[in-house]
């Protein structure tokens, strides 16, 4: 559906977003996230035909939005970071508008629009003016915008920045009705927006694409064996003291004990070790039973901050 290759963008001398490369599925709902400046607005806006890119391609069904920018565009809806929105206008009024710039038929425009509203859940504000309008109505305005001409693949900057949790959870929410009829591309930088939606997460930091996988391997592949809690016969001195046995295991932290003459402790390890054997190890070798060993997901916030290089524990294995 959208195959984006090598794309890379140069402002000056700063790179903003340096030979990224991704495909998305038909009926994906993609999540795009990255800190702020990680370059998420850059390549939507190179991926809509908004900005030319400095070097690589975006195919959109497998036409080109440099080469054929009318094909690929028609596909394309596009809510970006600041809404195109007529604030004079009636929702109405605008969506008209839009309508008649995209060429939609005359004989078609009405229900299109009904359709539309209904969707994106506007329908009691269509006669009101969109400067009078809360933030999370104006947002689905835009967001109806860019559903005219009901284009394949929808592409949206930040479509929850500055809503209050329960026009969130409404955006959220049409968001994934979307996912029934079109592809989707949305841009975060908050993983539980990301997670909550999307099929898949694709991550950039720094100009760079670092991971690409559904929210829950991402768990899985980056975290497994990295972090465990264990349960533990012995004493808090005796199981330091063997922790300290095997360098592989790198925190300890003593959680309590919830059976008597047991300790539970979270132990854990750089990289990508499985840190299950370490410790089994190395309590055995101090002769220290171990009754559990459960290995604990680190959450998608911490995911990020390990591959985005902002966490405490990423410098030591990159
Ligand atoms: N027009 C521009 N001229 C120069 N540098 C720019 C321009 N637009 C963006 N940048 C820089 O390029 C980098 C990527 O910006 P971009 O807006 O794409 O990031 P982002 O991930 O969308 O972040 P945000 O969530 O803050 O919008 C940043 O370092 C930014 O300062």
């Amino acid at each position: 559906m959208i195959e984006v290759k090598n794309l890379t963008k140069h402002y000056g001398k700063h790179v903003a977003v340096d030979h990224i490369h991704f495909t998305i599925a038909e009926g994906e709902i993609v999540g795009f996230l990255g800190p702020n400046g990680a370059g998420k607005s850059t390549t939507m806006n190179m991926m809509t035909g908004y900005m030319a890119s400095t070097e690589g391609e975006v195919l959109v069904s497998g036409h080109s939005i440099l080469d054929e920018p009318e094909k690929a565009k028609a596909k394309i809806g596009y809510l970006p970071e600041q809404p195109p929105l007529y604030v004079d206008m009636k929702v109405d009024e605008y969506l008209s508008f839009v309508a008649d710039i995209k060429k939609v038929k005359s004989n078609e425009k009405k229900a299109m629009l009904a359709n539309i509203k209904e969707t994106v859940r506007i329908q009691e504000v269509s006669n009101r003016l969109i400067k009078n309008l809360s933030k999370g109505y104006k947002q689905r305005v835009g967001l109806a915008q860019a559903m005219v001409g009901f284009p394949e693949v929808i592409i949206l900057d930040e479509p929850t920045v500055g809503l209050d949790p329960k026009q969130m959870m409404e955006m959220r929410d049409v968001i994934k009705t979307l996912g029934h009829k079109h592809t989707v591309l949305l841009s975060s930088h908050i993983l539980s927006e990301v997670s909550a939606v999307c099929d898949r997460v694709i991550i950039i930091h720094k100009g760079k694409l670092v991971a690409s996988d559904t929210p829950d391997n991402l768990s899985a592949d980056l975290l497994q064996g990295s972090k465990i809690q264990s349960r533990l016969k012995g004493t808090e001195a005796e199981i330091i003291r063997a922790a300290a046995s095997f360098p592989i295991i790198k925190h300890v932290r003593i959680v309590g004990s919830k059976e008597s003459g047991t300790i539970d402790v979270i132990f854990e390890c750089d990289g990508h070790t499985d840190i299950r054997e370490a410790v089994f190890s190395a309590m055995s070798s101090h002769q220290i039973p171990v009754l559990i060993q459960q290995p604990l997901n680190r959450s998608l916030e911490e995911i990020f901050l390990q591959v985005t290089g902002e966490g405490s524990h990423y410098d030591k294995h990159h």
